[in-house]
């Protein structure tokens, strides 16, 4: 089985909206051959709280590997497919919440990472309060310059972390400038030295084929994990859809927000994209499912025993 540490759903479900779809998009995904990390688009704190609190009880018997917060703490500008409504500055409160509610829910530990840019108001903080939780911070939807990453990843060391993670690399943030390397130079850098674990969604459509093998040939599996950021299109046709409260519409199997056209997450299965990152990027079978397993197995650490 492969380990996907980015889904947010399957069948026209978008986890966390209810526990019946919230199981049926988790069995999808398992019976394409992956075990699914449940992320959840910002959203207003109360519903993020009924959202973990529907997810609790699935990360409990294993039918999910655990919870991913992507956002609300997100850069206005480089927020894709999140409701621009929906954002705020990092607050620590949030993550006591959120960790208390999964607690209280009979899943402590239930989350696994949280996404968040680093050059917003309080991200300092915010990141050692995710530490404290035992939640990875997750560096993601940013406009930060390098040097912010770099010092929200030493943060994030120097606070006990394991290596943080890149949410989707390229996506959402801005692209490399030979003059201004922002996000993308730090993360590849910092992933190099093994003080980071990219993510990389190797659906066809959010990355360029030698774009994935380059990143591979860079910084080698052990540093990478593919991803499918899979949406609730994901086993079903194009049509209309919801991310989150957004609408999208998907054409030809590429998931775009109606409002804006913004890419709205893939409508692959992750054993679909590690399949494409062999056929279409190249890679070596072996590199390719040390990325999808290892690697994220690394993140996941011991919550793989519930599985
Ligand atoms: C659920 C989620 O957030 N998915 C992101 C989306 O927000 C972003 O628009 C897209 C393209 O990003 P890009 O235009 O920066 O490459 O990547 C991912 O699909």
């Amino acid at each position: 089985m492969l380990l996907d540490l980015h889904c947010h759903g399957a069948l026209g479900a978008n986890f966390g909206t209810d526990e019946a779809t919230s199981r049926r998009a988790a069995a999808y995904h398992r019976s394409q051959g992956a075990y699914v990390v449940a992320s959840l688009v910002s959203a207003a704190p109360d519903r993020l709280e009924q959202q973990v609190r529907v997810l609790a009880p699935l990360v409990a018997d294993g039918t999910i590997l655990g919870i991913h917060l992507e956002g609300p703490c997100l850069a206005h500008d480089r927020r894709g497919a999140h409701d621009p409504g929906a954002l705020i500055d990092p607050d620590c409160a949030l993550v006591d919440r959120l960790a208390d509610a999964v607690a209280e829910a009979g899943a402590p530990g239930a989350i696994v990472h949280w996404t968040f840019a680093p050059e917003l108001p309080g991200a300092a903080a915010f990141a050692k309060a995710l530490v404290r939780h035992g939640i990875r911070p997750a560096i993601g939807h940013t406009a930060a310059s390098a040097a912010q990453v770099r010092t929200a990843i030493d943060l994030a060391l120097d606070a006990g972390s394991g290596p943080p993670l890149i949410t989707h690399l390229f996506n959402g943030m801005p692209p490399l400038h030979h003059r201004d390397g922002g996000p993308v130079a730090a993360a590849l850098a910092a992933a190099a030295q093994g003080e980071v674990i990219v993510e990389l969604i190797a659906d066809g459509v959010h990355v360029a084929p030698e774009v994935v093998g380059m990143v591979f040939d860079l910084l080698g599996p052990e540093h990478i994990a593919l991803v499918s950021d899979a949406m609730s299109a994901t086993g079903l046709g194009d049509g209309d859809y919801l991310l989150g409260e957004l609408a999208v519409r998907v054409s030809e199997g590429v998931a775009r927000l109606v409002d804006g056209g913004s890419i709205a997450g893939s409508t692959s299965s992750l054993p679909t994209c590690r399949d494409w990152a062999i056929a279409t990027a190249g890679l070596d079978a072996e590199l390719a499912d040390q990325a999808a397993t290892a690697t994220p197995g690394v993140v996941l650490g011991s919550r793989l025993g519930l599985v």
